[in-house]
């Protein structure tokens, strides 16, 4: 092993109890609103297909006309409430707000800078209103937020000069007294989303985010922080010098999913970070430019997720107003009818340690110890294989939902064939198996 002075503060997995809670909560709603809402995506009447989130870079639009922006900003059609009970009946255990994006904009009343919602037509404490919504409404509140700042004078991507090494401490410090203010300021929230900490001057500052995440942590006794806060001592990010994992759960996965029978990832707490178009994290205007991720396909996420010990966030992107699109809309209330019926094979779930079968995932209550075969792709056959360790036996299956018993088929020395009604079966669902140990 490598010796390192900055590497992971802890190995393995937390096991105190706001970690264990970000466990079972499984499945959040991530939010992108900022500037770029305004435009989504579309300026001077040219439309851009890149994220509309980097529309300034993707249009070329000065930092002051960009900046401009913050005049426009205005979302009197913002409800924290109406936002809190989107998601609440969607199923999301957790949502994650950018309170700022690489733009630099600030969705708070900072002391540290004036582009910030104060300085806009709106003025009052939009963060506040949001926290308080969903706190009040039972949802676990995550903050994101972006080091990378294109707005500040500071901002540095390499440290090339004495004078940029100098400008760097100055935006260290910048850094440092905005998450100490969100803290302060908005007492109920779990845990730091961070990200834009990809480039050299965060990689050569590996002491300062190992110390920032003491440093936050001591403010806010089981703050929770994603992978993407750290570098170590030579500047290697997510994952130390040693392999090992910093920050509290692995947060690579960003529009992508692991290999489904990789069962390494299970070793960490991990997320999958996921956008319904196929990158647009800001609200974008014409979203036919790409493939809208349907609901089953969220829901195939969803289950791999759970899975493999890992928890899913979905992107929402709100336009300059306030206000959430149709389709956004109508997949939330979708995947909220079908967890309504079957949010027990998520809530609370974890890798099984079953073989993973090309009809759908297994996942595993960790209190009940009940497992779940979530079921996508019924088989010509209409039996779904189960191969379990030789101690073990299936004594019964049931449908979710209906309750239905299903016949069970075993063969060999540990295969057990579900078996299914042949019908037409259009939409994804689940089977509570009760295992027993073998005679
Ligand atoms: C969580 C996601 N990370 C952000 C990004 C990015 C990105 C995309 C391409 C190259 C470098 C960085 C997206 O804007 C969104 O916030």
């Amino acid at each position: 092993k490598i010796k390192l002075d900055y590497g992971p503060l802890y190995h393995g997995k937390r096991q105190d109890p706001a970690m264990k809670k970000w466990r079972e909560n499984r499945f959040g709603q991530f939010i992108h609103w900022g500037l770029y809402s305004i435009p989504g995506g579309v300026w001077e009447g040219k439309t851009y297909g890149y994220a509309a989130e980097f529309l300034k870079a993707s249009a070329g639009i000065s930092t002051e006309r960009w900046n401009g922006l913050k005049d426009e900003f205005n979302p009197t059609e913002f409800n924290g409430k109406e936002w809190a009970s989107m998601a609440k009946a969607m199923g999301a255990k957790y949502v994650c707000l950018t309170t700022k994006h690489h733009e630099g904009f600030c969705l708070w009343p900072s002391k540290y800078t004036e582009f910030d919602i104060e300085n806009t037509p709106y003025q009052k404490d939009l963060m506040k209103e949001f926290v308080d919504a969903y706190s009040e409404a039972g949802i676990d509140v995550y903050l994101y937020y972006s080091v990378l700042d294109w707005y500040h004078p500071d901002w540095r991507t390499k440290l090339k000069t004495m004078d940029d090494v100098e400008a760097f401490e100055r935006f260290k410090t910048f850094t440092q007294n905005q998450l100490v203010e969100l803290l302060e300021r908005y007492p109920q929230v779990k845990g730091l989303w961070f990200d834009g900490t990809w480039d050299q001057c965060w990689k050569d500052n590996g002491k300062f985010s190992y110390e920032l995440e003491v440093l936050l942590k001591e403010k806010r006794p089981g703050l929770i922080v994603n992978s993407r806060l750290r570098a170590d001592d030579f500047g290697k990010r997510h994952r130390d010098s040693n392999g090992d994992l910093m920050g509290d759960f692995e947060s690579g996965y960003e529009r992508r999913l692991p290999d489904p029978r990789d069962t390494s990832v299970t070793k960490n707490d991990w997320e999958c970070c996921m956008t319904i178009p196929e990158n647009q994290w800001g609200y974008h205007k014409d979203w036919t430019l790409t493939h809208q991720k349907n609901t089953n396909e969220l829901l195939e996420m969803l289950a791999q997720c759970s899975s493999q010990g890992g928890n899913f966030l979905l992107n929402f992107g709100p336009n300059g107003k306030g206000v959430f699109r149709a389709e956004e809309k109508r997949i939330a209330r979708e995947i909220g009818e079908w967890m309504k019926t079957n949010s027990a094979a998520i809530y609370g779930s974890d890798y099984a340690g079953l073989k993973k079968q090309d009809w759908g995932y297994f996942t595993k209550n960790t209190k009940s110890g009940e497992v779940y075969m979530i079921v996508f792709n019924v088989p010509i056959s209409y039996q779904l294989r189960v191969e379990l360790p030789k101690h073990q036996t299936i004594s019964k299956a049931n449908m979710v939902g209906i309750g239905q018993e299903l016949q069970l088929e075993k063969f060999d020395s540990n295969e057990t064939f579900v078996l299914l009604p042949p019908k037409s079966y259009t939409s994804p669902f689940v089977i509570r198996l009760e295992l027993k140990a073998n005679k």
